[in-house]
């Protein structure tokens, strides 16, 4: 099974907010057929009634794929949409936060193939990363066909367990909020030195746009990236003294917010 099966077949995608949104975005982009997919959303959006894909009617009865993108907490009134769907014939994709594999096992079935995946919303330019486990369902063609379908959205992972979830929503999956938070403090500090707001806005995005560019394409890692930058006695080893303090600095910091993200994710697979 490939892309053109889900051309073929249909994807029917279970609401469509922030992150299907995203992902939609990137699979029209990449040239899936609008009609090739089908939106189950109690409150679409003006851009989702603007893309040409099926909304409301009848779903197709044996869809290549359907993707659950609805809020943990929302999943027990969404599935019984997909439960009637593809006899185990059907890849079921999961992106949320927390739920369990084993939650689409006891509603589906165990014969259906599942796959939990943890995209992040850079996706919607095609510059995101999926995480990916699959169920004992799911054959390494469902793992293809999941990766392929991911990869229109940017870089794919396939995880060893699904313990590792937990710790890779933190991570990834919420870490773009982490990045903008950033963004908006640095901008802050540049005010409150003085910059207008404004300037102190442009220079904060593109500085981290572009350092995470060349984080990503420089063949030297991280840690020479910042070595790079810091002259002896400079202005960055001043900074770098403040973020780098092991008690009240950027990593100790950065080690409670992650907790806190997996601990969350831990807890939202009870609820
Ligand atoms: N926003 C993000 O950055 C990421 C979100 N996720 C996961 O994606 C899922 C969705 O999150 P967001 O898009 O942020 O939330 P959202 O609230 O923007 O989207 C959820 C959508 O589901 C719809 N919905 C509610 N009940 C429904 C039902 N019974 N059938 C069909 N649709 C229904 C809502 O109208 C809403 O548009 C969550 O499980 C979250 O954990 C995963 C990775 C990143
Ligand atoms: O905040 C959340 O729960 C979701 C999961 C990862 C990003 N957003």
């Amino acid at each position: 099974m490939d892309m053109n099966d889900v051309a073929t077949r249909g994807l029917v995608l279970l609401g469509c907010g922030k992150m299907g949104s995203a992902m939609l975005a990137g699979w029209l982009r990449n040239g899936l057929p609008p009609k090739s997919v089908w939106v189950i959303e109690p409150n679409p959006s003006d851009w989702l009634k603007s893309q040409g894909v099926n909304m409301g009617g009848d779903l197709p009865k044996d869809p290549a794929i359907a993707l659950v993108a609805v809020k943990p907490q929302m999943m027990a009134d969404a599935l019984p949409d997909v439960k009637s769907l593809g006899d185990g014939k059907t890849l079921v994709i999961s992106v949320a936060a927390g739920t369990p594999i084993r939650t689409f096992e006891e509603m589906l079935g165990d014969k259906t193939p599942i796959i939990r995946a943890m995209p992040n919303t850079p996706a919607a330019i095609g510059h995101g990363i999926t995480a990916l486990i699959g169920n004992a369902k799911a054959m390494p063609d469902d793992m293809d066909l999941a990766e392929a379908l991911l990869w229109s959205i940017g870089q794919t992972v396939r995880l060893d367990n699904e313990g590792q979830m937990d710790a890779v929503t933190a991570v990834s999956g919420s870490g773009p909020a982490y990045v903008f938070h950033m963004i908006e403090t640095l901008a802050a500090a540049g005010e409150a030195e003085g910059l207008p707001a404004e300037l102190a806005m442009e220079l904060a995005k593109a500085t981290v746009g572009g350092a995470g560019d060349l984080a990503e394409n420089a063949d030297e890692d991280p840690t020479q990236l910042r070595v790079n930058v810091t002259s002896p006695n400079g202005t960055t080893q001043a900074a770098l003294e403040v973020l780098m303090d092991d008690e009240t600095g950027l990593g100790a910091l950065m080690r409670r917010a992650v907790a806190a993200a997996a601990a969350r994710s831990r807890e939202l697979a009870n609820e």
